[in-house]
């Protein structure tokens, strides 16, 4: 017999079509937050190599009640001892806000209820979650019975939960049942035995239950899971005494993306984690879905202003670095080192007016919002363009370079990225600067210098040392410099011509500096000129003495040839 392929696709079936064809979900829209339930403590912590410490589970507890969640997970109580203190500790520590609502997981059955409910003594209020696997596979490999054994675990684990609520009148319970592995499960199934737990808890429209259909495995691509969603909707009994919550598992990437159309579908309520971390590829992202809505401007209800600070804490509670690539969360998410990427970012961080819509390229959401400055939006290295150095020496050092001169010296930038294959940073990029274009030769240097005005002209005077020599020069313009163009060229042999000239204040205020940017021609040949002075006309002047100083230079050295 031929050896099978190792990598042999043949070995995997194709997931069941759920056979819905008056789906109405694609027409929906997500409005309005969902009711949002962080399983972090529970199918979190059971995923990760060193279960959170009780001290870990606080401070995660503490950052998610911050974050504004209303029903938190907070563990399985009957499984570890950890997790039994920490509930206790919530309880008798009173740690619970009035506003959030703990929940516990079980298994359904008996002696594991019993201990769940020993954990929970004297809590205000509380969601018992029980569960037990429907799917086929669970069914005929796992627990190796039918479907009517499976509705048996689960109506036996629901009575038991009832029971013990009943012993404890004075808390107020909340009922939850998942059908584990729901996405494996037929349909008509899963609302069959959640039918029959329902029965068992006669909800109401005002006291309902809630029922949780996990992706326990994500096996499709999310429109089949809002189809699962949708037509569970409509055959389970009671829908209206029934929240709908959903709980779902990234295995091909989709978690959130099942979530958000499971959501269309008719679901009420959402279970996930922060970051997503969770079994294997991890549950659904919370931070991810509730930012999705608020970058379309719908109130997710949950507050991630500060994500540095949940980042933190996060890995301090998981031992789980954030992929810096992980949406809106990474460092590196707000951070484009493309060329045409930056010069689309500069442009409309330019244009934009605080109040009025964010309208960026590249940028779904403002990074101000989640605490985080607009400082790394734009990095420089060889991949970068002209946009993004002048974004740097804009928004860190005041510059604004003229667009001539943001081409000229991108290249200056681009060659030390080239050649170091590194990213270039802001530091560098402004000594960069520095060097090419305000490094101080003293070849030619303005020392005295007075104006005079006669008529409407100007009359400049000045000594100048130029290479050793020192000329008085004189020349006569319609302006400062002008006047001092035709006095360097009537001192010296050069002809030029001013092709730019811009300049700007540095910093506000009476005592801000100014700099001046000058482009002069000579022949094919250009020539920049950058100065910084405390006066418009130093820096002018300065500003054209650099630009001259090369031209002239050359100039000598051509003679000399
Ligand atoms: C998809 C999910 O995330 S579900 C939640 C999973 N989380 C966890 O399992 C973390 C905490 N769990 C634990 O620490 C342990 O599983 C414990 C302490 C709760 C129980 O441990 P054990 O008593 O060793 O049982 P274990 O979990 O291995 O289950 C084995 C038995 O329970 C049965 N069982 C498993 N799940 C359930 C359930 N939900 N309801 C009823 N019976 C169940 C199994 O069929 C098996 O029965 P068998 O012994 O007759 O073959
Ligand atoms: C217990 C259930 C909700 C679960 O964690 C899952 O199926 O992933």
């Amino acid at each position: 017999m031929a050896e099978q392929n190792r990598f042999d696709h043949r070995k995997y079936p194709a997931f069941k079509p759920v056979g819905l064809t008056d789906r109405t979900w694609p027409d929906q829209v997500i409005s309005e937050a969902p009711r949002w339930c962080s399983v972090d403590l529970r199918d979190g912590n059971q995923a990760l190599i060193e279960p959170m410490s009780v001290n870990q589970k606080k401070q995660m507890f503490d950052l998610l009640v911050e974050v504004g969640f209303k029903e938190i997970e907070v563990g399985f109580p009957s499984a570890s001892q950890p997790d039994f203190d920490f509930v206790r500790y919530l309880i008798e520590e009173n740690r619970i806000p009035d506003d959030v609502t703990v929940q516990v997981l079980t298994q359904a059955r008996p002696e594991l209820i019993a201990r769940t409910y020993e954990a929970l003594k004297g809590v205000r209020r509380a969601i018992v979650h029980v569960y037990n696997s429907t799917s086929v596979v669970q069914r005929e490999k796992v627990f190796k019975t039918d479907k009517a054994g499976i509705v048996d675990i689960a109506v036996r684990g629901a009575k038991e939960v009832k029971k013990h609520a009943d012993l404890a009148p004075e808390t107020e319970w909340v009922f939850q049942y998942s059908p584990e592995s729901f996405t494996g499960t037929e349909v008509d199934f899963a609302a069959e035995v959640c039918s029959a737990v329902v029965n068992v808890w006669q909800p109401t429209k005002d006291k309902p239950c809630i029922i949780n259909l996990p992706a326990t495995v994500e096996m499709a691509t999310p429109n089949v899971f809002a189809d699962q969603i949708e037509l569970f909707c409509r055959q389970v009994e009671n829908r209206e005494a029934i929240i709908i919550s959903l709980h779902t598992h990234n295995d091909r990437g989709c978690g959130v993306a099942a979530a958000e159309l499971g959501l269309m579908a008719g679901a009420d309520r959402i279970e996930g984690t922060l970051l997503g971390n969770g079994e294997r590829t991890g549950n659904m992202d919370i931070i991810t879905m509730a930012m999705n809505m608020y970058s379309q401007g719908v109130d997710p209800k949950l507050d991630f202003s500060d994500m540095d600070k949940i980042c933190t804490v996060s890995k301090a509670c998981t031992q789980i670095e954030v992929h810096p690539r992980h949406p809106y969360a990474g460092d590196l998410v707000f951070t484009a080192f493309s060329g045409s990427h930056q010069d689309a970012i500069k442009k409309c961080l330019d244009l934009y007016q605080e109040g009025s819509f964010w309208e960026i390229a590249y940028l779904p959401i403002d990074p101000r919002d989640l605490g985080r400055t607009y400082q790394d939006v734009i990095r420089v290295n060889s991949q970068s363009g002209k946009g993004g150095v002048a974004y740097v020496l804009q928004s860190k050092f005041g510059f604004e370079l003229p667009r001539w001169l943001q081409i000229e010296f991108s290249r200056v930038v681009q060659k030390e990225a080239e050649t170091s294959g590194q990213e270039i940073s802001p530091d560098r990029i402004w000594s960069l600067f520095q060097e090419t274009y305000l490094s101080n030769p003293d070849e030619v240097v303005l020392d005295t210098f007075a104006f005079e005005k006669v008529g409407d002209r100007e009359n400049f005077k000045a000594e100048l040392h130029c290479f050793g020599q020192t000329l008085n020069i004189q020349g006569e313009g319609d302006g400062v410099v002008d006047a001092f163009v035709e006095a360097i060229k009537g001192s010296t042999d050069v002809d030029f011509e001013i092709m730019e000239y811009g300049e700007h204040a540095l910093g506000q205020g009476a005592d801000a500096e100014a700099v001046t940017y000058i482009q002069l021609k000579d022949g094919l040949q250009r020539y920049t000129g950058v100065a910084i002075s405390r006066d418009i006309v130093s820096s002018s002047l300065n500003a054209l003495l650099r630009a001259a100083g090369q031209l002239i230079q050359d100039a000598r050295n051509r003679d000399a040839a």
